[in-house]
């Protein structure tokens, strides 16, 4: 066995050229692991004690002479020990303190062993310390998800001496194929901010995490400085790269108002903050905002989440401090709907890893995230892969000690090549009126709502059955119906279009006519479920109609179309409005139940990846569920990915592997095989052919739709 054999540390300096801790663990077999302990500026109250010597003649009292001395002690309580019993080398670590806040031999000391010992165990066993860790939690190993970068391109708050009292302007390129192109497309747009920057003659000199720290007329400038560098990097804001906050308001919370004195706009209430998050959230394609308001104001960010939590991630750093008690009351509350994960704030590994896992049971983001002062030590962009979460914050693509990350990041992606995805979790939502395209909807904010959409009076006693059992399954979800009216006397359009629709007219009636219809049949289906449906009506065209109507919704149901408008709103579901689609078959008789077997379509895809992550709420409450990959190479080694998903969220399922008869087609073989297994529903992914024929289904998916007598849940 490999056991530990020694506990070294040097006091180093970290990247504001401040003493921090490099600890080194020693194995039997002459393994040595180095890990640096990052230090922040901005930090919450509940964190984990950083011990420094508070001798003034050495660096201002900020020498770690002391926590190093502790190693000793430390090294004492785990020499011995197999550095791959982590859980239990962290226990030992935080008995040994015997401090809740880990204040005696200080958390920097313990944390600093915590990830050396992590990356000793990992080396032990032979394997890169992202593949590692993955296997100690119970994310899956077999696929790795890379995080999507939140770089910081610009600074403020306590992070750079100019007028921004917010501490962080992100840029987020989750609208990206890979990591890698997520990193290009960072650093064109950090570039062309900087020619920015440069040509309103503002300073381009950047703050502590790389991004750049001019003195604005207003904390709203920076947004709209950003928002002009993606375009001028020719990206698209909000589909492409969106925006972040972190505005870290605990750093500005004075005598119980939130004192915005950087910007001189002056103090204001947490209603006033939330009034301006509103504002910018209109103006700018804004995906995340962390800490927007002070770490003790819990009611006011309750409040931002009931408001704003199902279109964006709402973060919580100081407020949580990567603690799993917090984050548990913050999930009781409804606080936020995501957390930033640092382990220094909380001490171990083993514990940032259990307030992980709280995350994950509530259905929560997380975001892996750096700290202010940093050093070269990447161990985060292996955490970051490990913890399978699919968002890193790190800073901007500019200074070594952030590149230390990103760059290992990319390292990492050509060494899981084939065997990774890269998975926004915000869905895009494409704006109506504005020239920006607003992004929204993270899968932990799935909307509240299933909306039926009831385009023939024919068919839609059935969609409003199926979207009822959905809504119902779904967790209570409430449940609208939706009709769009296409009436050409209305519609502002290309000219062949209005005339197509007066032509349908003849054949189906005017648009008022089926209006009319669509809500008698509606009116009667109600009357006979008892249910409570909203009715919903838009004049427009189908897919900006849709679009606008389907924000807060979780799953847009659509019948087997069999006239142009439905055919039109099934195409613009699956493809226009980023959310998972409920296609509901008209021919033969419907199962007796929905959901209670669901059939996962598999392939090592992304639309089948999101087709599952978006139906988790319909999965969970499956009793059973089958994988089926048709005509597979890899099949038995990519279903552990399907399997980890699921079983991240408590479920396990059947596997099944099968092959096409000579002749056969995919489509069918699957449909069988689901039938066979005796399965309700059927999840998958949905692709379309290239670009040009955007209005034809890929090959698989049409015939699916075409043939299907199970509902199928479609996600693009
Ligand atoms: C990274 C951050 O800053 P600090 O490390 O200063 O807390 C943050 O607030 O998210
Ligand atoms: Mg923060």
């Amino acid at each position: 066995m490999n056991r530990i054999v020694a506990i070294l540390g040097d006091e180093i300096l970290d990247s504001r050229g401040y003493p921090t801790l490099r600890v080194e663990v020693r194995l039997q077999s002459g393994i040595a692991a180095l890990a640096s302990v990052p230090s922040g500026a901005s930090t919450g109250e509940g964190e984990a004690h950083e011990l420094r010597d508070g001798d003034p003649k050495r660096y201002g009292g900020r020498g770690v002479l002391k926590a190093i001395a502790n190693l000793e002690e430390i090294g004492r309580v785990i020499r011995g020990h197999d550095p791959t019993n982590q859980a239990d080398i962290d226990r030992l670590l935080i008995e040994a303190d015997g401090t809740e806040t880990k204040s005696r031999l200080g958390a920097n000391a313990i944390v600093g062993t915590s990830m050396a010992v992590a990356r000793a165990g990992a080396q032990a066993s032979g394997r890169p310390l992202y593949a590692y860790l993955a296997s100690s939690t119970s994310a899956n190993p077999a696929s790795y998800r890379l995080p999507v970068p939140m770089m910081n391109v610009i600074n403020g708050g306590a992070h750079a001496a100019n007028s921004l009292d917010f501490q962080e302007f992100m840029i987020v390129p989750h609208g990206a194929p890979s990591f890698r192109e997520a990193m290009r497309w960072g650093s064109q747009t950090y570039h062309a901010l900087r020619t920015l920057l440069n040509e309103k003659g503002l300073s381009v000199g950047v703050g502590d995490e790389g991004g750049f720290a001019p003195n604005l007329a207003g904390n709203d400038a920076a947004c709209s400085l950003i928002v002009e560098a993606i375009e001028r990097a020719g990206f698209i804001p909000g589909e492409q790269i969106a925006l972040a906050l972190d505005p870290a308001a605990s750093s500005f919370w004075r005598n119980d108002t939130y004192d915005l004195r950087k910007s001189g706009v002056g103090p204001i209430d947490s209603g006033g903050l939330q009034a301006i998050y509103k504002d910018w959230i209109k103006r700018f394609p804004i995906v995340s905002i962390e800490d927007g308001f002070g770490e003790h104001d819990w009611p006011a960010f309750q409040a931002q989440t009931a408001e704003l939590g199902r279109s964006i991630q709402i973060v919580g750093d100081d407020l949580y401090v990567t603690n799993p008690k917090l984050i548990d009351r913050g999930v009781a509350e409804k606080t936020t709907n995501a957390v930033l994960i640092k382990l220094n704030q909380i001490g171990t590994v083993t514990e940032t890893i259990a307030a992980i896992s709280a995350c994950r049971a509530a259905g929560w983001n997380y975001v892996i995230s750096h700290r202010s002062g940093e050093t070269d030590d990447p161990f985060i962009a292996d955490f970051a892969v490990a913890m399978n979460g699919g968002q890193i914050k790190a800073g901007a693509p500019c200074r070594g000690e952030r590149l230390a990350k990103y760059n290992r990041l990319l390292e990492i992606e050509r060494e899981v090549a084939g065997q990774s995805f890269y998975l926004s979790p915000f869905a895009p939502v494409y704006s109506q009126s504005k020239d920006v395209a607003r992004t929204a909807a993270s899968s932990t904010a799935p909307g509240h709502d299933v909306v039926a959409v009831i385009e023939e009076a024919s068919t839609a006693r059935r969609c409003l059955t199926v979207a009822q059992r959905a809504a119902e399954l779904g967790g209570a979800l409430s449940l609208s119906a939706l009709h769009i009216c296409v009436d050409p006397a209305k519609l502002i359009a290309a000219a062949e279009e209005i005339d197509l629709q007066k032509m349908r007219e003849m054949q189906e009636g005017t648009a008022q006519e089926r209006l009319r219809q669509a809500r008698y049949v509606f009116e009667g289906w109600l009357a006979f479920s008892g249910a409570r449906v909203k009715w919903l009506e838009h004049v427009g065209n189908v897919t900006s109609s849709l679009i606008a109507e389907v924000e807060d919704a979780a799953l847009i149901a659509v019948a087997q179309p069999h006239n142009l408008d439905s055919a039109d709103a099934l195409h613009a579901a699956i493809f226009n409005t980023g959310r998972p689609v409920l296609f509901v078959p008209t021919e033969g008789s419907l199962p007796p139940s929905l959901g209670e077997h669901i059939v996962i379509a598999w392939k090592p895809r992304t639309q089948a990846r999101k087709a599952i992550m978006r139906t988790i709420p319909w999965l969970r409450a499956a009793k059973h569920i089958t994988v089926v990959t048709v005509d597979e190479p890899e099949a038995s080694q990519d279903c552990a990915e399907v399997l980890g998903i699921l079983k991240d969220h408590g479920k396990s399922a059947d596997v099944r592997h099968v092959r096409t008869d000579p002749g056969q087609h995919i489509g069918v073989r699957l449909l069988t095989e689901a039938e066979a297994v005796g399965a309700d529903a059927i999840v998958m992914g949905a692709f379309r052919f290239g670009q040009i024929f955007e209005w034809v289904f890929g090959g698989v998916t049409h015939e699916v739709l075409r043939r299907t007598r199970l509902p199928v849940f479609l996600m693009h």
